[in-house]
């Protein structure tokens, strides 16, 4: 029998569920060498790598909010459980009148890490829910800077080196109330994604399943999130999201998730299990290599391009799409009449 330490915390009732099934991502000791082999293309779970280990030692909420300092934080507040990503600079206004009209699913606001803490210790049924993703600065107190130090760089700062990832962007600290949902959406950066408090599941797609995941326009608020609704998808309008082969897997603290380069990533913090606080590592991509064939996510690099020069000619967003259509349409077919 399991002892209490090895016991799994959650069960199927803290998960949400979905219409389609996944298969596990690995997961592995950090010394095991199917390690770098996985990340060379494939997500894989890492055990023990000790990298948050400064962290996942002491903190908790209580510990943000003594440590966290005295600078305002970036807040999401949402109506439901969804937080889902919009770009503002793609918002049409006075000053974009090329943009999209839309209007934002959550709101962003800046506040001090107390306020934050009394509306997640006040919160109640029907209220906004909240979910704070603040980049880790030197503007963070003295104590989570000195945890921060003390993370794992070593051991880091060796795969960044093995795998030729470019330079670490940023480290987003995400807090977040249980239930919370980040909705499926790919990143054009190499990611880290370190667990230190309660349990996230993440369900994640490779790139090569673009043609499922139907992702927004480049030019829309929501670029790279994908328009199916995983809670309820649409399937007249995203009919091959059902085809969409994912794999999944919860992690808790000391976990180390890769998420590789352009795939696709939806995170849930387990309902009922608490909140959840969680430390990503974002890397610049190395520099490309061409081999052929090319690898998926690679194509999916070149379909951005090809999105964003064709709106730079074209200047206006409502034309891109016909212009692709008349391109494709009934001349690519695989057996041409001719
Ligand atoms: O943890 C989350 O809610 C989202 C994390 C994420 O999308 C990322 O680290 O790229
Ligand atoms: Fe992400």
């Amino acid at each position: 029998m399991a002892s209490a330490s090895e016991r799994k915390p959650w069960d199927s009732s803290n998960l949400r569920k979905y219409c389609l099934n996944f298969e596990e991502i690995p997961r592995l000791p950090f010394d095991d060498p199917r390690v770098d082999e996985l990340i060379s293309s494939n997500p894989v779970i890492i055990e023990g790598s000790n990298l948050v280990k400064s962290a996942t030692d002491k903190w908790n909420l209580e510990y943000i909010e003594r440590h966290m300092g005295v600078t305002t934080n970036t807040v999401y507040l949402s109506r439901n459980h969804k937080f889902k990503y919009f770009d503002d600079k793609k918002i049409q206004s006075r000053t974009n009148p090329r943009g999209v009209e839309f209007s934002p699913p959550m709101r962003k606001v800046e506040m001090k890490v107390e306020e934050f803490m009394k509306k997640l210790r006040e919160w109640k049924r029907g209220d906004e829910r909240l979910y704070m993703q603040q980049s880790l600065t030197a503007a963070v107190g003295p104590n989570i800077v000195q945890d921060f130090v003390g993370f794992n760089w070593k051991w880091i700062n060796a795969k960044q080196k093995t795998h030729c990832w470019g330079k670490l962007t940023s480290n987003l600290l995400y807090v977040s109330m249980e239930g919370n949902v980040t909705p499926c959406h790919y990143d054009e950066q190499e990611n880290f994604f370190a667990q230190v408090y309660g349990y996230k599941r993440c369900i994640l797609f490779s790139p090569d399943q673009f043609q499922c995941m139907y992702p927004y326009p480049v030019h829309h608020p929501h670029d790279r999130q994908s328009m199916v609704d995983l809670e309820r998808p649409d399937h007249t309008r995203f009919p091959r999201f059902k085809d969409a082969k994912g794999v999944e897997a919860v992690i808790g603290p000391g976990d180390v998730l890769y998420i590789p380069i352009y795939w696709w990533h939806h995170i849930e913090s387990l309902m009922r299990l608490g909140p959840t606080i969680t430390i990503n590592f974002w890397y610049k991509a190395g520099p490309t290599t061409i081999e052929y064939p090319l690898k998926d996510h690679q194509k999916v690099s070149i379909m951005r391009n090809i999105e964003k020069m064709l709106l730079e000619v074209l200047q206006d967003p409502r034309e891109v799409g016909p212009l692709l259509r008349n391109m494709v349409l009934g001349r690519f077919d695989e057996n041409p009449l001719a």
